[in-house]
């Protein structure tokens, strides 16, 4: 099958500062970052930091107190750490519903893939947390997002998906999406050319054990950088941004062309 390309930019976070109530001290303070297309984060903190207020943020479901959030792509997937349960669908009926809302998005390949066969005529309520887990994963992934959201996505989840999760979010980044997750247990670590991101005391830092090597690669001794337009075949993107990714290069564009 011939991969979705979609337009995708660069999502840029400039002086982002939310806090619930205006009284409240701020949850993020002067968030400065950016997510190229192709991009795999993982963020971590410790409890309470303000992960998932920053990932509401970056899906929009919040709105930044102060500062801008630019380029967000059109369609995000969104995973909470929590699935809300409390409706009154089977898995199916839920599915069939969020499918309507995606313009008939396909969440059949989705519930095949995380072997879920067994689960779809459960009602919602029945659910495990990771089973429940899983249902909000294929929401999230049904509309082919051009940003994937997951909060703690391996919270609960059964040995397979553990391992079949970093190759969807491999090949979520491989045609030009953005993907970042919350993650206490490391489920990605290893991935190339993965990006760690850090909430501490309200500020948002990337992560210096594993630097990206763009300064050291591409700007060379002089700090300048380049930007080129490489022209690929569709079916060999997902390559190429990955070995990019790998050699500390980013994508600030994937465009399909005639
Ligand atoms: N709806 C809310 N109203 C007011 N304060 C909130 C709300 N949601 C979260 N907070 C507060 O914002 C701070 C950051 O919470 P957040 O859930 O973003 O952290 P987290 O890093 O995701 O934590 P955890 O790892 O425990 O899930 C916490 O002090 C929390 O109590």
């Amino acid at each position: 099958m011939r991969p979705e390309i979609y337009r995708y930019s660069t999502m840029r976070l400039s002086k982002v500062s939310f806090r619930y109530r205006r009284r409240d001290s701020f949850v993020i303070e002067d968030a400065d970052a950016h997510l190229a297309p192709g991009d795999v984060i993982e963020l971590t903190g410790v409890n309470g930091a303000g992960k998932s207020t920053l990932l509401r943020l970056l899906a929009g479901l919040a709105r930044p107190t102060t500062g801008t959030i630019a380029d967000r792509p059109a369609v995000v997937g969104f995973a909470p750490d929590r699935f809300p349960t409390d409706q009154a669908f089977t898995v199916t009926a839920y599915l069939r519903h969020m499918s309507r809302v995606r313009g008939h998005a396909r969440w059949e390949p989705w519930t095949e893939r995380l072997n879920m066969g067994h689960l779809l005529a459960t009602p919602l309520s029945d659910l495990s947390k990771g089973s429940a887990h899983k249902v909000g994963l294929v929401q999230a992934l049904m509309a082919e997002p051009g940003l994937l959201i997951l909060d703690e996505p391996f919270a609960g989840l059964d040995t397979d998906t553990r391992v079949t999760l970093p190759s969807i979010a491999t090949e979520v980044a491989g045609r030009g999406g953005i993907v970042i997750a919350s993650d206490h247990q490391g489920g990605l670590r290893g991935l190339p050319g993965l990006r760690h991101w850090t909430v501490l005391d309200g500020h948002l830092k990337e992560s210096t054990t594993n630097p990206p090597q763009l300064e050291t690669a591409a700007a060379g001794t002089t700090g300048l950088t380049s930007t080129v337009a490489v022209t690929v075949p569709i079916g060999d993107l997902p390559d190429f941004l990955t070995r990019m990714r790998a050699e500390g290069y980013r994508a600030s564009e994937v465009e399909e062309t005639g």
